[in-house]
This record gives structure tokens, sequence and C-alpha cells, in this order.
């Protein structure tokens, strides 16, 4: 029986989590949750799985959850509470799946203490991947990837050693609006943005997928985790995402992976590995009834946001914090309706143009770096 830690759990990976929990009850138990504020989403989930600790965003939430709750429950809040209940002694495995940079300091702290790591937070890889996965050859501890992209090339890997990678191939599905030219993003609503294609997942990354920043976050976990040059990731478009990613070996062979858009998948594999278990509900791949898989060359003029990505990795050191924070800010200055679709891939730009890489960063230069930036843009309207 596993001890699941899960950081996000009122998220769309936290409640597709739940699901795989739920399916396996003798293997996994949910010993730990954390939330951010939505206390209403919580409280079902709480009643459901009764984990003994729950860290929630602040002590205003603390303070609301606890007056409608009853129950021996031990009530946490803040940042260093997400750090205790990663690496508390009980917590066998941790999920982070909460939105942004904010999973860094647990992440860190867990692969301290050997915890087996579930990850579908990238942005913690994009902001500091070179102190995570320092930390994580120093601990022994192996990163287990939930975001599709990159369990694909995982399983595409199987363990083969990274001399005989030619390329890592990640697919895009272009989000909600990879059929408009740039003129017709002038005046996109959030409505529209957050109508994803293929997959319902949390309104960040959704955007993030139309900007196609998802992709460009991506790349850069992708360069973490699996140690592969920039000049060896790819990325191809492929609207029906069903091929998540690829890998192409030196004698050219591609090995890939296929599978419905569904994320219980990768969730539970990074759960199980090495084993494979059933997974309920979830449905059979039909390559007959889709019949087509589209593929298309990506286009930077079109989506800059997956250049500065590129750009960013390949600078290197606090230039990944910038583009990260400048995007995490930017998005939800667009989810709230203070700025335009456009504006935010001119927020992350003009931002990065203006900053003066430090390079190989520590932590508390990354925590600054990240806070300056935060700062910078959403100042947004008075500043650029
Ligand atoms: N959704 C998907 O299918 C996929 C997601 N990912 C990645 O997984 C991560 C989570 O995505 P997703 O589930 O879609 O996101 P959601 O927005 O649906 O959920 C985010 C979770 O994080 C919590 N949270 C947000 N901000 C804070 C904060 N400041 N402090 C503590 N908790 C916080 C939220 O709490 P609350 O809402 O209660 O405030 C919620 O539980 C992201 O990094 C995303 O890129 C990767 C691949 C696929
Ligand atoms: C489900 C998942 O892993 C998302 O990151 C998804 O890949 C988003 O799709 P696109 O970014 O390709 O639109
Ligand atoms: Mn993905």
């Amino acid at each position: 029986m596993k001890n699941i830690t899960l950081l996000g759990a009122t998220g769309s990976i936290g409640l597709q989590t739940l699901d795989v929990i739920e399916a396996h009850p003798d293997q996994f138990r949910l010993f730990a949750i954390s939330f951010g504020e939505n206390v209403e989403k919580a409280i079902p989930i709480i009643k459901r799985f009764k984990p003994e600790w729950i860290v929630v965003k602040n002590n205003a939430v603390k303070n609301k959850l606890t007056s409608v709750l009853n129950g021996n429950y031990h009530i946490i809040s803040g940042l260093e509470a997400l750090e205790e209940i990663s690496v508390h002694p009980k917590t066998d495995v941790l999920v982070n799946a909460v939105m942004g940079s904010v999973g860094l300091e647990a992440t860190l702290a867990a692969i301290e203490h050997r915890k087996q790591i579930a990850i579908a937070n990238k942005e913690t890889l994009v902001t500091a991947g070179h102190l995570v996965m320092e930390k994580a050859d120093k601990y022994n501890v192996n990163l287990l990837p939930i975001d599709s992209e990159h369990s694909a090339i995982f399983q595409a890997l199987n363990g083969e050693s990274s001399n005989q990678i030619k390329k890592i191939i990640l697919t895009a599905s272009g989000g909600s609006f990879r059929d408009k030219s740039r003129d017709e993003l002038q005046n996109v609503t959030v409505r529209d943005a957050l109508n994803h294609p293929n997959w319902s997942m949390g309104s960040k990354i959704t955007i993030d997928s139309a900007t196609m920043m998802n992709k460009g976050l991506e790349v850069i976990e992708a360069h973490w985790l699996f140690q592969v040059p920039y000049s060896k990731i790819e990325v191809i478009q492929h609207q029906e995402s069903i091929i998540h990613s690829m890998v192409e070996y030196i004698d050219h062979s591609v090995i890939a992976q296929l599978g419905t858009p569904d994320m219980r998948v990768p969730i539970q594999y990074a759960l199980t590995y090495p084993e494979r278990i059933n997974l309920p509900k979830s449905e059979s791949l039909d390559l007959v009834s889709i019949s087509k898989l589209h593929f298309k060359e990506m286009d930077f003029n079109r989506f800059p946001c997956l250049k500065f990505a590129f750009d960013a990795g390949e600078i290197g050191g606090t230039m990944p914090t910038v583009m990260n924070a400048a995007n995490e800010v930017a998005v939800d200055l667009f989810l709230k309706g203070k700025i335009k679709f456009l504006e935010i891939e001119q927020i992350i730009e003009s931002l990065m143009n203006n900053h003066q890489v430090v390079a190989n960063p520590d932590l508390q230069t990354i925590q600054s770096v990240d806070t300056e930036t935060r700062i910078k843009a959403a100042g947004f309207k008075r500043e650029f």
C-alpha cells in the first residue's frame, strides 16, 4: 500500500489522480492533500478520502475550512506547510500537481528525503531545472513524468542511453486557435481560448496551449528530464493528440507512445511504474475509426512563444525563470480580462529582452528574479 501526498488536489490533474487512487484501494491511500483556495471543491474530496493532512494556501483559507469541517484533520497553511507534508515520513509518493512555480521548494525538499515523485508541475522544471536535476542526481531520485508528452518519451526511451537518441519529437495539438491567423488573434476572448480541442485541463495550461507556451515549457521540461540538448528537441503539430510524443534513435528507428487523450493513463503509470495495471473506465484506441492522423511543421512566426522557450532554454541561467514568471502573470491578467491575448507574448518578450541573465543561479537568486519579474509583469500597462 502506497501513501500518496497529492499537491493540487482540487485541480484537473489532482481530480484525475483521485480517480486513479479510488480505482485501486488495495494499492493506494490518500495520506495528504494540498489545494489553494477552492474550499467548495475540497470538501467532498476530504469527506470521501479522509486525508490525515490538509495544506491550504493561507490562514484565511485555513480558517474557512476549519469552520466547515468536522473530523480529526491536521490543517496547515503556506509554502512551508507544502514542504512539511511532502517530506512527512508517512509520504511514500509525492504527486506534484500544483499550478505554477509554487511547487519548486516542495519538490526540492522531497528529493532530499528520497521520496518517489510523480511530477505534473512543469513550471518547477522550467524555472529551476538545473537545481532539481542536480539534486535528483545527488539523492538518486527518479522523477516520474505525468505530463502526457514526457510520459510518452519516458516510455519510448525505456532506459536507453541518451547518446543513442537522434532527437525527441514533441507533438503539439495547436491549441484552441490553431486554425486562426495572427490577425484573427487580435480580439479573441477568454472563453474561446479556454476551448481546447482535445483536452479538458486547468485554465492556465489551456491558455498556454493556445499561445503554444505550453509546448515551449515542455521543451525545457524535456531537456531537463531526459538530459537532451535543445538541438535534439523538435516540435511538430499533430492535431489529434493521439501520438503523445516520439523518440528517434540514431538508427532512425522511431518509437512513439499512442493512446486516447486521457491523463489518467500517464498519472497511473507514474504511480505504478515499472508495473502496468488495469485502468477502469478508460478507452482503447480505435485507429480504424480515427482513420487519419495529421502532422504539420511548427511556425515560429505564428507561435512566437515556442521560439521564446527555445531561446530561454539555450540562454539558460535565470532566463527560463523570467520567461516562466512573466508568462504566469500574463496568463493570469488575460484570464481576468485585463489584457488582450496577444499581449501575453508582448509581456514575455519585453521582460526577456530587458533581463540581465545570471548564470547558474542558486535557489535564492531564482526566487528573487521570479518575484521581481512578477512585479514588472503585473505593471505591464504602466511600464511598457
Ligand atoms: N491538466 C492537465 O491535463 C495537465 C496539467 N499539467 C500540469 O500540471 C499542473 C497542474 O495543472 P492543472 O491540474 O491543469 O491545474 P489546475 O488549475 O486545474 O489546478 C491547480 C491546482 O493547484 C492549486 N494551486 C494553484 N495555485 C496555488 C498556490 N499559489 N498555492 C497552492 N496551491 C495552488 C489549485 O488550488 P485551488 O484551485 O483550490 O486554488 C489546484 O488544486 C500544471 O503545472 C500543468 O501545466 C501537465 C499536463 C497535463
Ligand atoms: C495533456 C497534456 O499533457 C497537455 O500538456 C497537452 O499536451 C496540451 O496540449 P497541447 O499543448 O499540445 O495543445
Ligand atoms: Mn503536455
